[in-house]
Parts: structure tokens; C-alpha cells; sequence
């Protein structure tokens, strides 16, 4: 190395004399953004985890109920059983071999070893291969599939993209959309803290529309123009719309009219409709709040509409499905330039293609066993099990049963969960409470939240963590602990609310 290298290094060496990355040298983007469905609550129960496996009956309860995250399968809920016959035999195809299938076809259902065949040939023969990065073509035709049937309308496989999961297709769509730092993106309060979170990442501008909880956390066309005209007259250029539908954190299912009004709004106020939909088949009340996706109400509106730009998100990491980690989701280009799109995709493409097992899940969702085939007796009576049609569903009647204890709660509210997998009650706290929150460096919803952590280990997330109205306290929890263990579940929290009211009077 020559001298005046030698010196430049010793140089760049004294300058930093600790390490180079640091919490004030790093991103601070980074440093700042928060998510807090996995924040101080979720790894404090994590902790409290370990001491119970370490050490048992060294806490006041037996079991941590993780109730911060919408995780059906931690919650006991059963995976389909074709979806994981398929996953089985397309990871070792050894077991379809000729001299292997008489046995393999004890276990694996004929339309299983099929479909696994199929499969395996859209993903050129192998699971461990790299798929094309916007996801397998044959993958993204049967969800173009779904999405006319479901729909009524067509949709083109090459407007589909396959990604691991709807958080990163979301990721990538606010990415693009984030040119400058004065980029708004109108998100709901309270809101999923992916939105937040990336919103913060990306450089852009969190532009809040309150929902209204004394309406069902209604959404309001009044509301959105209120928050973006302000917005816009703050300078910043708003860009998108996001919904989430049905919501989370707060369970509501918007109408039809309420939709069409929103998809207006987005034409008029020249938006991009960011349709989040991940929980669309999770519905409570489908008589009265069935699920409508937005392709449908924008396809509807007619031509009129037609300018309008819209992105519609999935994922099976919800529903009856519920395979969170394997990480397979989509999103829809409705109305995107197809310059755009090559953009989508040259960002898939950095990351190769998205999960195999992820995509095929995708496919399992889209396209599950039907009237006729081997399997669809088992999966019609899986399916009903978790989220009947004919009778009051258990994920329905487990939402039900938790609200309504959570309104004997003195000084709580609860509005029911019309949809998604979240109740999110509101928690009127007394001054001495929240004096000593602040006393415990903590937010009032999350001094609670940790008190009930640490008394029941039921683990839920502060509502501050969602964003909220202003002086308002919530938490949210899941209603996915199994039906037999709920009153047990139920009767804990009410015993360290009634303490912890008690406590802080
Ligand atoms: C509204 C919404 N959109 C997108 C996602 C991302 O899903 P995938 O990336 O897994 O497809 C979630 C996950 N729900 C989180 C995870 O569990 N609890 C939650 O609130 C969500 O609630």
C-alpha cells in the first residue's frame, strides 16, 4: 500500500475511532421508523416465554397468549390438510415416484399427487428453483382466475404479481410511489403499522384520515377531504389513498356506497387507490357486510372511471388459510401505467422471485379443492370448521363472545368485529394511571397493555402503536385463542382489569 494510501486509511481510521455502524452513524430512517405489532410487548412476552420453559410455575399464569399478531397457526388453528399434502409431495418428489406410489397413495389423495405434479412442472421440476420474479405463470393465471371469478370481471395474469406475502407488495408499491421527501400518503388512524413503518423508511409523508369509532369505525368522504386538503395545503403532494378492508385494527367492513364513494374520491382528487384486502374472507356479517373488492366497485363505475389507478393486496396469511409463514401474497395493477409495472418488476427482480412454497400456497388458496374432487369433502369440512357458512362460524362466535366480555369491562368499549381478525377496544384510564405511565416513561395503552402482560401473560398491542385519536386509550387483540380455552382467557383479563382499576382509582 503506498504511503499516501497508508495515510488516507490511518486517517479514515482515527476519524471513526469506534465502529462504523452505529445508532447515530446508520440510516436514520431506520433509527426511526416503528412497527409495533412485534414491539415491547411482543418481546417482553417472548422473555417471559423462555422463563416459563426454563423455569415452570415461576410466573402467576402457565402459558403466554400471544394475542399481538394475527398468527392463526401459533393459535392452534389447523393448516388445510390438501394444501400441506401438495406442499409435501412438490418438496420431496421422490414419494410420486412409480415404485414409491403404492405406498404414497395410502396417504396423498390422488388429486393431491396431481396437482403436486402440475405444480412442479410449472415450477420447472423443482421447488428449489428460482421462479420468475414476478411469480409462476401458471400461479398468476389461476389468480387472475380467482379474481374474475370473485369478481365478474377480467383480470391478465401479467397485471398479477406474486410476493412473499402482501407486506412486501405493499413495500414496493409505496417505494415507487415515494419520489421525494414531500410525497403524501393518506393512510387510516388507527392504521396497520406496516403503513407507518414503510411510509417512515421510504422518506415520505404519513397523511392521517381518522376513522370513526363511535359510527363502527366508519369512514367518511368528509373525513378524506378534510385530511387532504390540509395536507396539500401544508405542501405536500398526496399521492395515495390506502384502505384496508375489512380494517385492522379495527374489524370494520366498508359498504358498497361508502366504497363507491371512496373510489370517486381517488378519481377526482387524482389518488392511487391502495386496496389493501388481505382479510377478505374474513367476514362476520356477510349478509349485511359481505366483501366487495374494489376491482369489482371501480369495474362497476364504468368507463368513467377507467383513469382510475388502483392496487389491490392478498395474502394467505389470513382467513382459513392462515399459512403466515410461508410468506405467499399478491397484488393487482388495475389502471397502472405499464411502464410502472416494468418498474415493479425490476424491483421483484433484485430479490429473484418470491418464496416457491409462498407462491404455491397462493395457488392452493386461489384454486382449493372443488365439488367432485377426492379431496373437497376433508377441505369443505376444514374449511367450515374454522369459518362456517351455514351456522354462527367459530371465528365469528370467539369475536362475539370477546367483545361482549370486553364491554362488561369497567370503563371499556368495544365496537364487534364485522371482519379481519382484531378486536380493539377503548379503555377509558383515571389520571392516576396515566400519571404513572408517565411516571414508567410508557404511553397510557401501553403502561396497561404490559400490566396485563405481566399479570395473565396475554400479550396484545397498545393502541398507541396503531395511532389513535387524540386522548384516547386502546388495545388490540386477536379473538384466535381456541373457543375451549376462552372463557379461561376471559376471566383472567377481567380479574386484572377489575385489580388494575382498583390500583390506579
Ligand atoms: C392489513 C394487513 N395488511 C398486510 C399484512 C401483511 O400480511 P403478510 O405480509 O403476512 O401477507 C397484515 C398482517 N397482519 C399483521 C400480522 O399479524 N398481525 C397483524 O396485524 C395486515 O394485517
Amino acid at each position: 500500500m503506498s504511503p499516501s494510501n497508508e495515510s488516507s486509511t490511518a486517517a479514515a481510521a482515527a476519524a471513526r475511532p469506534g465502529k462504523v455502524m452505529t445508532l447515530e452513524s446508520i440510516n436514520k430512517r431506520v433509527v426511526n421508523f416503528e412497527y409495533a405489532v412485534r414491539g415491547e410487548q411482543a418481546i417482553r412476552a417472548e422473555q417471559l416465554r423462555k422463563q416459563l420453559a426454563d423455569r415452570p410455575g415461576s410466573l402467576p399464569f402457565k402459558s403466554i397468549v400471544s394475542c399481538n399478531i394475527g398468527n392463526p397457526q401459533q393459535l392452534q388453528q389447523s393448516p388445510i390438510t390438501f394444501f400441506r399434502q401438495v406442499s409435501a409431495l412438490t418438496e420431496y418428489p421422490d414419494l410420486m415416484k412409480p415404485e414409491n406410489l403404492p405406498m404414497t397413495s395410502k396417504i396423498f389423495p390422488s388429486d393431491a399427487i396431481q396437482r403436486a405434479k402440475e405444480l412442479l412442472v410449472a415450477m420447472s421440476g423443482s421447488s428449489g428453483a428460482y421462479t420468475h420474479s414476478q411469480g409462476i405463470p401458471l400461479v398468476r393465471e389461476r389468480v387472475a382466475k380467482f379474481i374474475e371469478q370473485r369478481d365478474g370481471y377480467p383480470s391478465n395474469p401479467d397485471n398479477i404479481f406474486l410476493t412473499a406475502g402482501a407486506s412486501p407488495g405493499v413495500q414496493t408499491v409505496l417505494q415507487t410511489l415515494i419520489a421525494h421527501d414531500k410525497v403524501g400518503i393518506m393512510i387510516p388512524i388507527p392504521q396497520y403499522p406496516l403503513y407507518t413503518a414503510s411510509i417512515a423508511l421510504f422518506g415520505g409523508n404519513a397523511v392521517p384520515y381518522y376513522l370513526d369509532e363511535a359510527r363502527d369505525w366508519g369512514l367518511t368522504v368528509e373525513e378524506l377531504s378534510r385530511s387532504l386538503a390540509e395536507s396539500r395545503s401544508q405542501g405536500l403532494d398526496v399521492r395515495a389513498l390506502c384502505v384496508i378492508n375489512p380494517g385492522n385494527p379495527t374489524g370494520q367492513c366498508l359498504s358498497l356506497d361508502n366504497m363507491r364513494q371512496i373510489v370517486d374520491f381517488c378519481h377526482r382528487e387524482k389518488l392511487v387507490l391502495m386496496a389493501d384486502e388481505v382479510y377478505q374472507t374474513n367476514i362476520y356479517k356477510p349478509a349485511e357486510l359481505p366483501f366487495h373488492s374494489f376491482k369489482k366497485v371501480l369495474k362497476s363505475m364504468g368507463p368513467a372511471y377507467e383513469g382510475v389507478e388502483l392496487v389491490s393486496f392478498h395474502s394467505v396469511s389470513k382467513g382459513t388459510v392462515g399459512e403466515c409463514g410461508r410468506r405467499g401474497g399478491y397484488f393487482e395493477c388495475t389502471g397502472i401505467d405499464p411502464q410502472v409495472q416494468e418498474m415493479f418488476y425490476k424491483i421483484a427482480s433484485v430479490s429473484l422471485c418470491p418464496p416457491a412454497q409462498g407462491q404455491l400456497m397462493i395457488e392452493h388458496m386461489v384454486n382449493p379443492p372443488k365439488p367432485g374432487d377426492p379431496s373437497y369433502e376433508l377441505y369443505a369440512k376444514e374449511n367450515t370448521a374454522i369459518y362456517g357458512k351455514s351456522r354462527p362460524e367459530s371465528l365469528r362466535r370467539r369475536a362475539d363472545k370477546l367483545a361482549s366480555a370486553f364491554n362488561t369491562l369497567e370503563g371499556v368499549t368495544c365496537n364487534a368485529a364485522q371482519g379481519a381478525m382484531y378486536l380493539f377496544p377503548r379503555v377509558r384510564l383515571s389520571d392516576k394511571a396515566i400519571k404513572a405511565a408517565e411516571a414508567a416513561g410508557k404511553t397510557p395503552d401501553g403502561f396497561y397493555s404490559m400490566a396485563l402482560l405481566e399479570a395473565t401473560g396475554v400479550c396484545v398491542v397498545p393502541g398507541s402503536g396503531f395511532r389513535q385519536e387524540k386522548d384516547t386509550f386502546h388495545f388490540r387483540s386477536t379473538f384466535l385463542p381456541p373457543e375451549e380455552q376462552m372463557d379461561q382467557f376471559i376471566a383472567s383479563i377481567k380479574t386484572f382489569h377489575s385489580e388494575f382499576m382498583d390500583k390506579y382509582r
